[in-house]
């Protein structure tokens, strides 16, 4: 059929299996096709297409809420629901969404990208409908990686507890973005080897049953009995005991399996767990067989060879290698570092690190809070933790930061990835926060480097640092590919960096916007006016003594960062003049305004926000033009 003509799920209702088989084929080429050009999750999305297929031929979405947690799997339920016209401009600037998006689909119950989220959300759907009195399933589809989310764990307990009418159908590829970790995922191992427990449990009672009955003794021993020969079938009753009936697990590749389960779960009451078992990227054999998150998420590739495709010209180091290699290098002479990472080992480029210190490379699962805490519990045995980590995702561990690792002053090297706009990934992804979320925290040090020297050098900084926490952001992406310097050396904290004279105007900057800042600079020289451009590369602590100068020659001063400005760098700055009694200085700021940002190139998404070369020389030229009319 022509997915293109879809728009809504109902023409499954009438399919045959068999028609539904090869409409999951057509469904898998067009992905393939599709995200070859746009890049995107193909991994996770060819592994869910018959149970999305069969999700939505069994429910009725909207009115049924189909919930998917963190989303990037959620393509196929986007073709199902009228919007495969659409997938050319996947994760473009005004284009499709990769996660759900409420505004563009009422099949799009819950918005997500961030993980774990999608019990708790599903609960507070089945509490309000219980509430109205209304009659609909929820049914959040949950990863097994998702799964080892403190969230989701948090919301087991309380649906367990609750007993609420609920289907969560665990979607269990053995995959996190790398292969998935901990406990709990051994539990799922055990459980996909054990086979088909629900039926076991289901002939129990009725051969139970037949059990001439002695009065309530036997019956009660019947009772004991099946209980232990429930533990004896199957190992981890993990999700029995949590107050689940646990379903599964059955092949999430087969119809029959997934109606059949679909069916006897609806007739259940209370909370159900049913176990799928799926093959991350089926259908294509590159992402089929990746064992290592090469095709969790990807650019643009070749359909028939699987290569990606590359840019034109050889690209810088990417930012993370250069953080991760750093600390690598120092890890060989300093044993006391130990590296963190809630789950992106691959994105952390912290591969070789793992390979050359397996016992120093912790990945915790997506459990930002409890890494953050290992890394505090490390500090206080006098090792150097470094605690690698998005900044979107280090929103999750703010009290650990807060509570455990700032205010009892542990020297925590957090080294805070994607910080910046990270373009296709958009809203749930922009990492634009951590700067307003940890300026106000006491004892922390944050700084941002200007180029990838000096980023090397500022690890170095960090991870020879003993006086308490100490952060510093980087971009996605790469670096400028500028030389780099042999020998390490520490920068001094809260030094800032004069990188051109002028007194006309000040722009204080760091990171991504110091080209920016200069090329404004060299036009509005043209222009006869003198701008001095400052690294302000500690955004805490600030550099004082040469903040103070400026203020002191009343150069007016604008300040640009890639974050948000209630609470920015900026502000700071603002804070600073107003203490000191700078009343009359002019200051000015450019940053992310008060909004959330969405996805897109990151150059369409910085020009749509005035993030621009173009805007500071305006902001500038009306500075300097102040300051001639007050002279
Ligand atoms: C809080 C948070 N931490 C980390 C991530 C990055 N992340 C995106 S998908 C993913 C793995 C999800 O694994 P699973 O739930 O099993 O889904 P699958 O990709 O296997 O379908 C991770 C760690 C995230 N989206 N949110
Ligand atoms: C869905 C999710 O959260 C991750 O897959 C994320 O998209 C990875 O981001 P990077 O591509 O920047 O590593
Ligand atoms: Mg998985």
């Amino acid at each position: 059929m022509d997915l293109l003509t879809i728009k809504d799920p109902s023409f499954l209702k009438g399919m045959s299996n068999k028609e539904l088989e090869a409409l999951s084929q057509e469904i898998r080429q067009f992905l393939i096709e599709k995200l070859s050009a746009t890049g995107g999750h193909i991994g996770p999305n060819l592994g869910v297409v018959e149970l999305t297929i069969a999700l939505h031929k069994c429910f009725d979405s909207p009115k049924d809420k189909i919930l998917w947690d963190v989303g990037h799997q959620s393509y196929v339920h986007k073709i199902l629901t009228g919007r495969a016209c659409e997938f050319d401009t996947l994760r473009q600037f005004k284009g499709l969404c990769g996660f759900p998006k409420r505004i563009e689909s009422e099949h799009d119950v819950w918005e997500t990208g961030h993980s774990s989220t999608s019990l708790s959300a599903a609960m507070g759907m089945a509490i309000a409908r219980d509430l109205k009195k209304e009659k609909n399933f929820v049914l959040p589809v949950i990863g097994d990686g998702a799964l080892t989310g403190g969230m989701a764990l948090e919301a087991l307990n309380h649906i367990g507890h609750e007993k609420k009418d609920m289907i969560v159908i665990l979607n269990d590829n053995e995959m996190s973005i790398a292969p998935n970790v901990g406990a709990l995922h051994n539990i799922l191992s055990q459980l996909r080897t054990a086979g088909k427990y629900q039926w076991v449990k289901d002939e129990l009672e009725v051969l139970l049953k037949k059990v001439p009955a002695v009065g309530g003794v036997l019956a009660a021993t019947a009772e004991r009995i099946k209980d232990s020969l429930k533990y004896l079938l199957v190992s981890g009753m993990f999700f029995e005991e949590l107050g689940f009936t646990y379903l599964g697990p059955i092949d999430g590749h087969n119809f029959e399996d997934l109606f059949e389960n679909f069916s006897y779960a609806k007739k259940t009451e209370g909370p159900v767990l049913l176990h799928v078992i799926t093959k991350k990227g089926k259908g294509f054999k590159p992402a089929e067989t990746d064992k290592t998150g090469t095709w969790h998420g990807t650019g643009p590739y070749k359909m028939d060879t699987g290569d990606f495709v590359k840019p034109n010209k050889k690209q810088p180091p990417a930012w993370s290698s250069l953080v991760s290699e750093t600390v690598r290098r120092m890890a060989r002479s300093d044993e006391r570092i130990v590296a963190i990472t809630p789950a992106m080992p691959v994105g952390s480029k912290l591969e070789g690190f793992a390979k050359e210190f397996p016992d120093r490379m912790y990945d915790v699962g997506i459990a930002e809070q409890h890494a953050a805490t290992v890394a505090a519990g490390l500090a206080t045995q006098n090792m150097k933790p470094f605690l690698a980590i998005y900044s979107t995702f280090l929103q999750r561990a703010y009290d650990q930061v807060v509570h455990d690792i700032a205010r009892q002053n542990l020297n925590v090297f957090i080294g805070i990835d994607r910080a910046g706009l990270v373009g296709a990934d958009g809203e749930t992804h922009q990492g634009v926060f951590d700067i307003a979320f940890l300026r106000h925290v006491p004892n922390i040090v944050l700084m941002m480097p200007k180029d990838e020297n000096e980023g090397q050098h500022m690890v170095y900084t960090a991870l020879t640092y003993d006086d308490g926490p100490i952060a510093m952001r980087f971009p996605r992406g790469n670096g400028l590919g500028v030389p780099m310097d042999e020998e390490l050396r520490s920068l001094p904290i809260g030094s800032w960096e004069v990188l051109k004279e002028g007194d006309d105007a000040a722009i204080l900057t760091f990171g991504t916007t110091v080209p920016m800042a200069m090329e404004a600079a060299e036009i509005l020289g043209k222009q006869g006016i003198s701008v001095k451009v400052v690294n302000a590369r500690f955004i805490k602590p600030m550099d004082e003594k040469m903040l103070s100068g400026i203020l002191h020659e009343n150069i007016p001063i604008l300040t640009i960062e890639e974050a948000i400005l209630q609470g920015g760098f900026g502000s700071a700055v603002l804070e600073y003049a107003h203490d000191k009694g700078f009343y009359y200085s002019q200051i000015d700021r450019m940053g992310i305004p008060d909004q959330f940002i969405e996805h897109g190139d990151v150059g369409s998404l910085l020009e749509e926000i005035g993030l621009t070369t173009e805007e500071a020389v305006k902001r500038v030229s009306i500075l300097a033009r102040k300051k001639q009319q007050r002279a």
